[in-house]
């Protein structure tokens, strides 16, 4: 059976702050991208879904469990904190090898498991590396193996990408996708090119609320015929960015491109281009159909 979640009606809150409203969301099998700016609420919702933090209000199974079975959600899911860090002074096999004892795992297993999961994460000529020693990239990839070392169906991710080289950010995007073909994998990030890419379920969350659930597609059609790019002088610009959503610029010696959102052509010169994952989410983010 393939692995779903199923989140209804959930209300969660800090004190009187309330920082999701009204939840209602069904991942399945694959990549599930989570898009949203900083304080939206992504975080509370991932450690709701990994029982770090108790549910306030609302109904959530995972592969039909639910959620007040926390022992058996946590067996099933895996967790890559934003913050992760583990133990600096072992070696990248030593630290595996502890959180291995941690969960209970019988020496013939770690043996065995271990070194197939480094090698996975592209870490095993890494393994006699202190973890201290390791570039962040590595250590997000470290922290990917701490989380699937119990072969969990699903695994949660907390803006992993931040930091990272462009060439890491790929590497890890690919290995996030790897392991999703046979779990959920939950990203969340406040990064548009990192869903873009691999996630085929997205949601983009706001002040606590969804104002999209579907696909990459879906969403880029959102904008469709509404995006277009001007030639125009620098005196213009500040004109057009008080009138339309700018989602670029690019400078052309006194002149620049500006890539920008209208729902009708705006003047004669502005070209119709096609819309992209980037534009859409500006637009949705900033009202659409209105002119901001
Ligand atoms: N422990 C807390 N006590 C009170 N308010 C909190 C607490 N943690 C988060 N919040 C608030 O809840 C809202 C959602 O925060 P959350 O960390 O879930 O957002 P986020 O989308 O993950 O943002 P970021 O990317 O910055 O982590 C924010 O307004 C935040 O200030």
């Amino acid at each position: 059976m393939s692995a779903k979640i199923k989140i209804e009606h959930l209300n969660q809150y800090y004190g009187k702050k309330q920082a999701l409203k009204d939840v209602n969301l069904t991942i399945h099998q694959g990549m599930f991208g989570l898009l949203g700016r900083n304080g939206a609420g992504k975080t509370t919702l991932m450690k709701v879904l990994a029982t770090l933090l108790p549910k306030s209000e609302g109904k959530i199974t995972i592969c039909g469990v639910p959620l007040e079975n926390s022992a058996k959600i946590r067996r099933m899911t895996g967790y890559l904190p934003q913050d992760f860090s583990m133990y600096p002074n072992m070696t990248v096999y030593e630290a595996m090898d502890y959180l291995g004892v941690l969960s209970g795992m019988s020496k013939a297993l770690r043996k065995k498991s271990i070194p197939k999961l480094l090698e996975k994460v592209n870490l095993l000529d890494h393994q006699k590396t202190k973890v201290k020693a390791l570039s962040g990239g590595m250590k997000r990839r470290l922290g990917i193996a701490q989380a699937i070392l119990h072969n969990p169906r699903i695994l949660i991710v907390d803006e992993p990408t931040a930091g990272l080289d462009p060439e890491e950010r790929v590497r890890f995007r690919n290995l996030l996708c790897e392991i999703a073909e046979e779990r959920i994998v939950i990203l969340s990030t406040h990064i548009v090119g990192d869903i873009e890419a691999t996630c085929e379920q997205i949601a983009v969350l706001n002040e606590g609320e969804f104002l999209y659930q579907g696909t990459v597609s879906g969403l880029i059609e959102m904008a469709d015929g509404k995006v277009y790019t001007a030639q125009i002088s620098k005196q213009e610009l500040p004109r057009i960015k008080e009138k339309y959503i700018v989602t670029s610029i690019l400078a052309l010696g006194n002149n620049v491109m500006v890539r920008f959102i209208a729902d009708q052509k705006p003047f004669a010169s502005a070209k119709i281009c096609e819309a992209g994952v980037e534009d859409a989410y500006m637009y949705l983010m900033n009202g659409e159909g209105s002119e901001v």
